[in-house]
Protein backbone atom coordinates (compact mmCIF):
# COMPACT_ATOMS: atom_id res chain seq x y z
CA UNK A 1 0.00 0.00 0.00
CA UNK A 2 0.93 3.31 -0.73
CA UNK A 3 1.41 6.51 1.94
CA UNK A 4 3.03 9.35 2.97
CA UNK A 5 4.59 10.69 5.41
CA UNK A 6 4.24 14.10 6.50
CA UNK A 7 6.95 15.85 8.30
CA UNK A 8 6.60 19.00 10.30
CA UNK A 9 8.11 22.14 8.90
CA UNK A 10 11.59 22.85 9.83
CA UNK A 11 11.62 26.66 9.30
CA UNK A 12 8.29 29.23 9.42
CA UNK A 13 5.70 28.86 6.58
CA UNK A 14 5.51 31.73 4.46
CA UNK A 15 3.82 30.66 1.22
CA UNK A 16 1.64 31.86 -2.09
CA UNK A 17 -0.87 28.82 -2.61
CA UNK A 18 -2.72 28.85 -6.52
CA UNK A 19 -5.82 27.23 -4.93
CA UNK A 20 -7.44 24.54 -7.04
CA UNK A 21 -11.07 25.11 -8.75
CA UNK A 22 -14.35 24.30 -7.05
CA UNK A 23 -15.60 20.83 -7.98
CA UNK A 24 -18.73 22.39 -7.00
CA UNK A 25 -19.34 25.08 -9.13
CA UNK A 26 -17.54 22.89 -12.11
CA UNK A 27 -20.18 20.44 -12.09
CA UNK A 28 -23.07 22.75 -12.13
CA UNK A 29 -21.33 25.07 -14.85
CA UNK A 30 -20.61 22.20 -17.36
CA UNK A 31 -24.48 20.71 -16.64
CA UNK A 32 -25.35 24.35 -17.54
CA UNK A 33 -23.09 24.09 -20.51
CA UNK A 34 -24.46 21.22 -22.07
CA UNK A 35 -27.94 23.08 -21.68
CA UNK A 36 -26.84 25.44 -23.66
CA UNK A 37 -25.71 23.11 -26.60
CA UNK A 38 -21.97 23.46 -25.34
CA UNK A 39 -22.07 27.27 -26.25
CA UNK A 40 -21.05 28.92 -23.41
CA UNK A 41 -17.55 29.63 -22.28
CA UNK A 42 -16.35 28.56 -18.98
CA UNK A 43 -12.39 29.03 -17.49
CA UNK A 44 -10.98 27.83 -14.96
CA UNK A 45 -12.57 24.27 -14.63
CA UNK A 46 -11.68 22.05 -12.19
CA UNK A 47 -8.98 19.42 -12.80
CA UNK A 48 -10.65 17.13 -9.39
CA UNK A 49 -11.65 13.60 -11.34
CA UNK A 50 -15.52 14.13 -10.45
CA UNK A 51 -15.27 17.25 -12.78
CA UNK A 52 -12.95 15.24 -15.25
CA UNK A 53 -15.37 12.71 -15.29
CA UNK A 54 -18.61 15.07 -15.64
CA UNK A 55 -16.44 16.43 -18.79
CA UNK A 56 -16.15 13.00 -19.75
CA UNK A 57 -19.47 11.94 -20.02
CA UNK A 58 -21.03 14.68 -21.32
CA UNK A 59 -19.13 13.96 -24.40
CA UNK A 60 -20.09 10.38 -24.51
CA UNK A 61 -22.04 8.46 -26.32
CA UNK A 62 -21.11 5.34 -24.47
CA UNK A 63 -24.21 3.68 -22.88
CA UNK A 64 -22.48 3.39 -19.71
CA UNK A 65 -21.99 6.05 -17.69
CA UNK A 66 -19.59 5.04 -14.79
CA UNK A 67 -19.09 8.37 -12.72
CA UNK A 68 -16.63 6.47 -10.23
CA UNK A 69 -17.26 8.05 -6.84
CA UNK A 70 -19.28 11.52 -7.78
CA UNK A 71 -21.83 12.15 -6.16
CA UNK A 72 -23.01 15.61 -7.59
CA UNK A 73 -21.71 13.74 -11.15
CA UNK A 74 -24.36 11.12 -10.37
CA UNK A 75 -27.02 13.09 -9.44
CA UNK A 76 -26.95 15.67 -11.80
CA UNK A 77 -26.24 13.68 -14.79
CA UNK A 78 -29.10 11.58 -13.76
CA UNK A 79 -31.36 14.44 -14.36
CA UNK A 80 -29.91 15.93 -16.99
CA UNK A 81 -30.01 12.55 -19.25
CA UNK A 82 -33.75 11.92 -18.39
CA UNK A 83 -34.86 14.70 -18.93
CA UNK A 84 -32.43 14.95 -22.19
CA UNK A 85 -34.08 12.06 -23.06
CA UNK A 86 -31.29 9.67 -23.26
CA UNK A 87 -30.94 5.62 -22.84
CA UNK A 88 -28.13 5.33 -20.41
CA UNK A 89 -26.98 2.88 -17.47
CA UNK A 90 -25.63 4.58 -14.82
CA UNK A 91 -23.43 3.11 -12.27
CA UNK A 92 -20.20 3.85 -9.92
CA UNK A 93 -18.03 2.59 -7.33
CA UNK A 94 -19.43 -0.14 -5.04
CA UNK A 95 -19.67 2.87 -2.40
CA UNK A 96 -21.63 4.98 -5.39
CA UNK A 97 -24.13 1.96 -5.17
CA UNK A 98 -24.21 2.24 -1.38
CA UNK A 99 -25.21 6.13 -1.82
CA UNK A 100 -29.34 6.78 -2.06
CA UNK A 101 -30.90 8.15 -5.40
CA UNK A 102 -34.40 7.23 -4.98
CA UNK A 103 -35.51 10.16 -3.74
CA UNK A 104 -34.57 12.16 -7.16
CA UNK A 105 -35.47 9.28 -9.34
CA UNK A 106 -39.17 9.31 -7.71
CA UNK A 107 -39.33 12.91 -8.49
CA UNK A 108 -37.90 12.11 -12.26
CA UNK A 109 -40.63 9.26 -12.67
CA UNK A 110 -43.31 11.52 -11.53
CA UNK A 111 -42.15 14.13 -14.31
CA UNK A 112 -41.88 11.36 -16.89
CA UNK A 113 -38.80 9.69 -16.70
CA UNK A 114 -38.30 5.63 -17.27
CA UNK A 115 -35.80 4.97 -14.64
CA UNK A 116 -35.47 1.49 -13.05
CA UNK A 117 -32.86 -0.03 -10.63
CA UNK A 118 -30.45 -2.66 -11.92
CA UNK A 119 -29.64 -4.43 -8.12
CA UNK A 120 -31.54 -2.84 -5.21
CA UNK A 121 -34.34 -0.84 -4.99
CA UNK A 122 -33.55 3.16 -4.56
CA UNK A 123 -29.40 2.94 -5.35
CA UNK A 124 -27.29 2.48 -8.22
CA UNK A 125 -27.17 1.36 -10.72
CA UNK A 126 -29.88 2.65 -12.49
CA UNK A 127 -31.31 2.39 -15.75
CA UNK A 128 -33.02 5.32 -18.23
CA UNK A 129 -34.95 4.64 -20.54
CA UNK A 130 -36.25 8.11 -22.00
CA UNK A 131 -39.04 10.46 -21.05
CA UNK A 132 -42.06 11.24 -21.90
CA UNK A 133 -43.52 14.19 -20.12
CA UNK A 134 -46.48 13.96 -17.96
CA UNK A 135 -47.74 17.20 -17.63
CA UNK A 136 -47.00 17.74 -14.04
CA UNK A 137 -45.22 20.65 -13.06
CA UNK A 138 -44.39 20.31 -8.85
CA UNK A 139 -42.73 17.81 -6.58
CA UNK A 140 -42.17 17.67 -3.82
CA UNK A 141 -39.07 15.93 -1.82
CA UNK A 142 -37.38 15.61 1.45
CA UNK A 143 -34.35 18.16 1.77
CA UNK A 144 -32.78 15.90 4.90
CA UNK A 145 -31.03 13.54 2.47
CA UNK A 146 -28.86 15.43 0.15
CA UNK A 147 -28.98 18.72 -1.40
CA UNK A 148 -27.73 17.48 -4.91
CA UNK A 149 -30.73 15.57 -5.30
CA UNK A 150 -32.51 19.28 -5.42
CA UNK A 151 -29.92 21.07 -7.49
CA UNK A 152 -30.29 18.24 -9.95
CA UNK A 153 -33.85 19.09 -10.55
CA UNK A 154 -33.67 22.52 -10.18
CA UNK A 155 -30.85 22.85 -13.11
CA UNK A 156 -33.31 20.66 -15.52
CA UNK A 157 -36.12 22.41 -14.19
CA UNK A 158 -35.98 25.59 -16.90
CA UNK A 159 -36.21 23.18 -19.90
CA UNK A 160 -39.65 21.64 -18.58
CA UNK A 161 -42.45 22.69 -20.99
CA UNK A 162 -43.87 24.08 -17.55
CA UNK A 163 -41.30 24.71 -15.42
CA UNK A 164 -40.96 23.36 -12.30
CA UNK A 165 -41.83 24.03 -8.28
CA UNK A 166 -39.71 21.95 -5.97
CA UNK A 167 -41.39 21.95 -2.07
CA UNK A 168 -39.17 20.91 0.50
CA UNK A 169 -40.22 19.08 3.07
CA UNK A 170 -38.19 19.41 6.51
CA UNK A 171 -35.11 19.78 7.80
CA UNK A 172 -32.75 21.13 4.41
CA UNK A 173 -29.62 20.23 4.44
CA UNK A 174 -26.29 21.94 2.48
CA UNK A 175 -28.60 24.63 1.71
CA UNK A 176 -26.13 27.01 0.30
CA UNK A 177 -25.12 24.72 -2.40
CA UNK A 178 -28.73 24.82 -3.21
CA UNK A 179 -28.31 28.30 -3.82
CA UNK A 180 -25.33 28.31 -5.33
CA UNK A 181 -27.04 26.28 -8.09
CA UNK A 182 -29.95 28.89 -8.24
CA UNK A 183 -27.25 31.70 -8.62
CA UNK A 184 -25.00 30.02 -10.89
CA UNK A 185 -28.16 29.39 -12.55
CA UNK A 186 -29.02 33.17 -12.94
CA UNK A 187 -25.66 34.18 -13.82
CA UNK A 188 -26.90 32.08 -17.17
CA UNK A 189 -30.43 33.79 -17.47
CA UNK A 190 -32.65 31.67 -15.43
CA UNK A 191 -35.35 33.86 -12.98
CA UNK A 192 -36.63 32.02 -10.02
CA UNK A 193 -38.43 32.56 -7.04
CA UNK A 194 -36.71 31.16 -3.98
CA UNK A 195 -39.48 31.40 -0.44
CA UNK A 196 -37.27 29.38 2.08
CA UNK A 197 -39.89 30.13 4.65
CA UNK A 198 -42.37 28.16 2.73
CA UNK A 199 -39.58 25.80 1.57
CA UNK A 200 -40.81 26.75 -2.49
CA UNK A 201 -38.66 27.10 -5.25
CA UNK A 202 -40.46 28.24 -8.22
CA UNK A 203 -38.34 27.98 -11.58
CA UNK A 204 -40.85 29.28 -14.54
CA UNK A 205 -40.00 27.43 -18.05
CA UNK A 206 -37.37 29.38 -20.27
CA UNK A 207 -33.61 28.89 -22.00
CA UNK A 208 -30.36 29.08 -20.52
CA UNK A 209 -28.50 31.62 -22.29
CA UNK A 210 -25.38 31.27 -23.13
CA UNK A 211 -22.21 32.96 -21.34
CA UNK A 212 -18.26 33.59 -20.76
CA UNK A 213 -17.82 32.05 -16.55
CA UNK A 214 -14.90 30.90 -14.77
CA UNK A 215 -14.73 29.28 -11.67
CA UNK A 216 -13.95 30.41 -8.19
CA UNK A 217 -11.61 28.90 -6.25
CA UNK A 218 -12.36 25.66 -4.31
CA UNK A 219 -13.63 27.02 -0.48
CA UNK A 220 -13.07 23.30 0.67
CA UNK A 221 -9.66 23.10 -0.60
CA UNK A 222 -8.98 26.01 1.43
CA UNK A 223 -10.22 24.76 4.32
CA UNK A 224 -6.96 22.29 4.74
CA UNK A 225 -4.70 25.28 4.52
CA UNK A 226 -6.65 26.63 7.17
CA UNK A 227 -6.05 24.00 8.97
CA UNK A 228 -2.22 24.13 8.36
CA UNK A 229 -2.03 27.29 9.64
CA UNK A 230 -4.08 26.57 12.75
CA UNK A 231 -1.54 23.81 13.77
CA UNK A 232 1.64 24.94 12.75
CA UNK A 233 3.92 27.29 14.83
CA UNK A 234 4.44 29.94 12.38
CA UNK A 235 2.52 30.14 9.11
CA UNK A 236 0.82 32.80 7.20
CA UNK A 237 -0.01 31.54 4.04
CA UNK A 238 -2.07 33.72 1.10
CA UNK A 239 -4.35 31.33 -0.88
CA UNK A 240 -5.11 33.04 -4.91
CA UNK A 241 -8.38 32.84 -6.65
CA UNK A 242 -11.06 33.03 -3.22
CA UNK A 243 -13.48 35.88 -3.43
CA UNK A 244 -14.92 37.12 -0.03
CA UNK A 245 -18.60 37.03 -1.64
CA UNK A 246 -17.91 33.33 -2.42
CA UNK A 247 -21.39 31.38 -3.87
CA UNK A 248 -19.58 28.47 -2.02
CA UNK A 249 -20.99 28.03 1.66
CA UNK A 250 -17.71 26.16 3.01
CA UNK A 251 -15.81 29.77 2.95
CA UNK A 252 -18.02 29.44 6.51
CA UNK A 253 -14.16 27.86 7.32
CA UNK A 254 -13.56 32.06 7.83
CA UNK A 255 -15.92 32.21 10.73
CA UNK A 256 -14.76 28.72 12.26
CA UNK A 257 -11.43 29.05 11.88
CA UNK A 258 -11.65 32.50 13.57
CA UNK A 259 -12.18 31.00 16.36
CA UNK A 260 -9.61 28.04 16.00
CA UNK A 261 -6.26 30.65 15.75
CA UNK A 262 -6.97 31.77 11.83
CA UNK A 263 -7.72 35.50 11.14
CA UNK A 264 -8.38 36.10 7.57
CA UNK A 265 -7.64 39.10 5.32
CA UNK A 266 -9.34 39.44 1.66
CA UNK A 267 -6.70 40.82 -0.75
CA UNK A 268 -7.72 41.63 -4.49
CA UNK A 269 -6.67 38.23 -5.57
CA UNK A 270 -7.46 35.96 -2.76
CA UNK A 271 -7.49 35.80 0.84
CA UNK A 272 -4.36 35.80 3.33
CA UNK A 273 -4.30 33.52 6.51
CA UNK A 274 -2.42 34.78 9.68
CA UNK A 275 -2.33 33.42 12.86
CA UNK A 276 -3.94 34.82 15.90
CA UNK A 277 -5.39 33.47 19.20
CA UNK A 278 -7.77 30.26 20.01
CA UNK A 279 -10.46 29.15 22.05
CA UNK A 280 -10.56 26.90 23.92
CA UNK A 281 -13.96 25.41 22.80
CA UNK A 282 -16.50 25.75 20.17
CA UNK A 283 -19.61 24.60 19.14
CA UNK A 284 -20.98 24.60 15.30
CA UNK A 285 -23.69 23.32 13.20
CA UNK A 286 -22.57 21.60 9.98
CA UNK A 287 -25.80 21.75 8.40
CA UNK A 288 -24.99 23.87 5.81
CA UNK A 289 -21.11 22.58 5.19
CA UNK A 290 -20.78 19.52 5.97
CA UNK A 291 -17.87 19.14 3.84
CA UNK A 292 -15.68 21.40 6.22
CA UNK A 293 -16.78 18.82 9.81
CA UNK A 294 -13.93 16.57 8.77
CA UNK A 295 -11.26 19.22 9.01
CA UNK A 296 -12.46 21.15 12.37
CA UNK A 297 -12.73 17.81 14.45
CA UNK A 298 -8.60 16.83 13.16
CA UNK A 299 -7.94 20.59 13.54
CA UNK A 300 -9.70 21.01 17.34
CA UNK A 301 -8.26 17.62 18.32
CA UNK A 302 -5.05 18.32 17.70
CA UNK A 303 -4.95 21.93 18.97
CA UNK A 304 -7.16 20.42 22.58
CA UNK A 305 -9.61 22.85 21.46
CA UNK A 306 -13.37 20.77 23.04
CA UNK A 307 -16.23 20.75 20.04
CA UNK A 308 -19.31 20.25 19.43
CA UNK A 309 -20.71 19.04 16.15
CA UNK A 310 -24.02 19.01 15.03
CA UNK A 311 -25.77 18.48 12.00
CA UNK A 312 -23.31 16.24 10.17
CA UNK A 313 -26.38 13.32 10.13
CA UNK A 314 -25.02 13.48 6.52
CA UNK A 315 -21.90 12.33 6.81
CA UNK A 316 -23.04 8.73 7.02
CA UNK A 317 -23.77 8.25 3.79
CA UNK A 318 -20.79 10.96 1.99
CA UNK A 319 -17.77 8.57 0.35
CA UNK A 320 -17.45 6.52 3.39
CA UNK A 321 -19.31 6.73 6.60
CA UNK A 322 -17.24 9.92 8.16
CA UNK A 323 -18.24 9.87 11.95
CA UNK A 324 -16.80 6.24 11.49
CA UNK A 325 -13.96 6.90 10.06
CA UNK A 326 -13.05 9.93 12.07
CA UNK A 327 -13.84 7.55 15.25
CA UNK A 328 -11.45 5.49 13.99
CA UNK A 329 -8.43 7.52 12.80
CA UNK A 330 -9.32 10.11 15.73
CA UNK A 331 -8.11 7.75 17.81
CA UNK A 332 -4.59 7.44 17.10
CA UNK A 333 -3.66 11.08 17.58
CA UNK A 334 -5.29 10.75 21.28
CA UNK A 335 -8.96 12.24 20.51
CA UNK A 336 -12.41 10.68 21.24
CA UNK A 337 -15.60 11.50 18.70
CA UNK A 338 -18.49 10.70 20.58
CA UNK A 339 -22.47 10.56 19.67
CA UNK A 340 -23.97 12.42 22.85
CA UNK A 341 -27.20 12.91 21.23
CA UNK A 342 -28.36 10.11 19.10
CA UNK A 343 -27.50 11.18 15.73
CA UNK A 344 -27.60 14.40 16.56
CA UNK A 345 -24.72 16.08 18.52
CA UNK A 346 -21.23 14.54 18.82
CA UNK A 347 -18.16 15.83 20.66
CA UNK A 348 -14.19 16.03 20.48
CA UNK A 349 -11.96 16.35 22.64
CA UNK A 350 -8.85 15.34 23.62
CA UNK A 351 -8.35 12.28 25.82
CA UNK A 352 -4.24 11.63 26.24
CA UNK A 353 -1.66 13.37 24.98
CA UNK A 354 0.61 11.33 22.05
CA UNK A 355 3.77 10.92 22.04
CA UNK A 356 4.49 8.18 19.96
CA UNK A 357 7.08 6.84 19.09
CA UNK A 358 5.83 5.32 15.52
CA UNK A 359 4.40 8.12 13.68
CA UNK A 360 0.26 7.58 13.57
CA UNK A 361 -0.75 5.95 10.46
CA UNK A 362 -4.06 7.41 9.28
CA UNK A 363 -6.16 5.08 6.76
CA UNK A 364 -8.26 6.98 4.41
CA UNK A 365 -11.60 4.74 3.55
CA UNK A 366 -11.37 5.57 0.17
CA UNK A 367 -11.92 9.73 0.83
CA UNK A 368 -10.38 12.30 0.17
CA UNK A 369 -11.58 14.36 2.66
CA UNK A 370 -10.27 11.78 5.24
CA UNK A 371 -6.36 12.30 3.98
CA UNK A 372 -6.35 16.34 3.75
CA UNK A 373 -8.03 16.83 6.88
CA UNK A 374 -5.41 14.77 8.69
CA UNK A 375 -2.69 15.66 6.26
CA UNK A 376 -2.18 19.20 8.50
CA UNK A 377 -1.95 17.18 11.56
CA UNK A 378 1.48 17.03 10.63
CA UNK A 379 2.46 20.17 11.39
CA UNK A 380 2.73 19.01 15.09
CA UNK A 381 4.45 15.57 14.58
CA UNK A 382 4.87 13.11 11.61
CA UNK A 383 1.66 11.59 10.54
CA UNK A 384 1.39 8.63 7.99
CA UNK A 385 -1.44 9.03 5.36
CA UNK A 386 -2.82 5.85 3.98
CA UNK A 387 -3.43 5.88 0.31
CA UNK A 388 -2.71 9.22 -0.58
CA UNK A 389 -3.49 9.28 -3.76
CA UNK A 390 -7.44 9.73 -3.24
CA UNK A 391 -7.00 13.31 -3.10
CA UNK A 392 -7.56 13.77 -6.95
CA UNK A 393 -11.70 13.27 -6.60
CA UNK A 394 -11.32 16.78 -5.77
CA UNK A 395 -8.44 18.60 -5.23
CA UNK A 396 -5.48 16.42 -7.28
CA UNK A 397 -2.44 19.09 -6.93
CA UNK A 398 -3.00 18.67 -2.84
CA UNK A 399 0.33 16.98 -2.25
CA UNK A 400 2.26 18.79 -4.62
CA UNK A 401 0.88 22.59 -3.02
CA UNK A 402 1.71 20.49 0.70
CA UNK A 403 5.17 20.36 -0.37
CA UNK A 404 5.61 24.55 -0.97
CA UNK A 405 5.21 24.43 2.52
CA UNK A 406 6.85 20.98 4.43
CA UNK A 407 8.78 18.05 3.27
CA UNK A 408 6.88 14.94 3.16
CA UNK A 409 7.91 11.17 1.83
CA UNK A 410 6.04 8.39 -0.42
CA UNK A 411 6.35 4.83 1.87
CA UNK A 412 5.48 1.75 0.70
CA UNK A 413 3.78 -0.37 3.55
CA UNK A 414 2.71 -3.71 3.48
O1 LIG B 1 -23.94 20.07 -4.53
C1 LIG B 1 -22.76 19.90 -4.25
O2 LIG B 1 -21.83 20.32 -5.00
C2 LIG B 1 -22.41 19.23 -2.99
C3 LIG B 1 -23.34 19.11 -1.98
C4 LIG B 1 -23.04 18.49 -0.68
O3 LIG B 1 -23.68 17.22 -0.63
P1 LIG B 1 -25.07 16.96 0.14
O4 LIG B 1 -26.08 17.86 -0.40
O5 LIG B 1 -25.35 15.53 -0.17
O6 LIG B 1 -24.81 17.22 1.60
C5 LIG B 1 -21.54 18.31 -0.46
O7 LIG B 1 -21.30 17.43 0.62
C6 LIG B 1 -20.85 17.77 -1.69
O8 LIG B 1 -19.48 17.63 -1.50
C7 LIG B 1 -21.03 18.71 -2.86
C1 LIG C 1 -19.45 14.53 -0.46
C2 LIG C 1 -18.60 14.90 -1.42
O1 LIG C 1 -18.78 14.72 -2.74
P1 LIG C 1 -19.91 13.96 -3.57
O2 LIG C 1 -21.12 13.84 -2.72
O3 LIG C 1 -20.11 14.82 -4.76
O4 LIG C 1 -19.34 12.62 -3.93
C3 LIG C 1 -17.35 15.61 -1.06
O5 LIG C 1 -16.66 16.09 -1.96
O6 LIG C 1 -17.01 15.71 0.14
Amino acid sequence: MKAILVHPPQQPIRAVIRLAASKSESNRALIINALTDFQSELTNISEARDSQTMQRLLASTDPTADVIDAGTTMRFLTAYYALTGQSKRMTGTPRMCERPIGLLVDALRTLGARISYEQKEGYPPLLLEGFSYSGVAEVSLRGDVSSQYISALLMVAPTLPQGLTIRLEGEVGSRPYIEMTLQQMAQFGISYDANWNAKTIQVPAQSYQPTAYAIESDWSGASYWYSLVALADDAEVELLGLKKNSLQGDSAIVDIMSHLGVQSTFTDRGVLLQKTEAAPAIGWDFTDCPDLAQTVAVCCAMKNIYLSMTGVESLKIKETDRIYALQQELQKLGAELTEVEPNHRYEVKRVRETTPDQPASIHTYDDHRMAMAFAPAGMRAPVIIEEPGVVVKSYPGFWEDLGQVTTWEELQLS
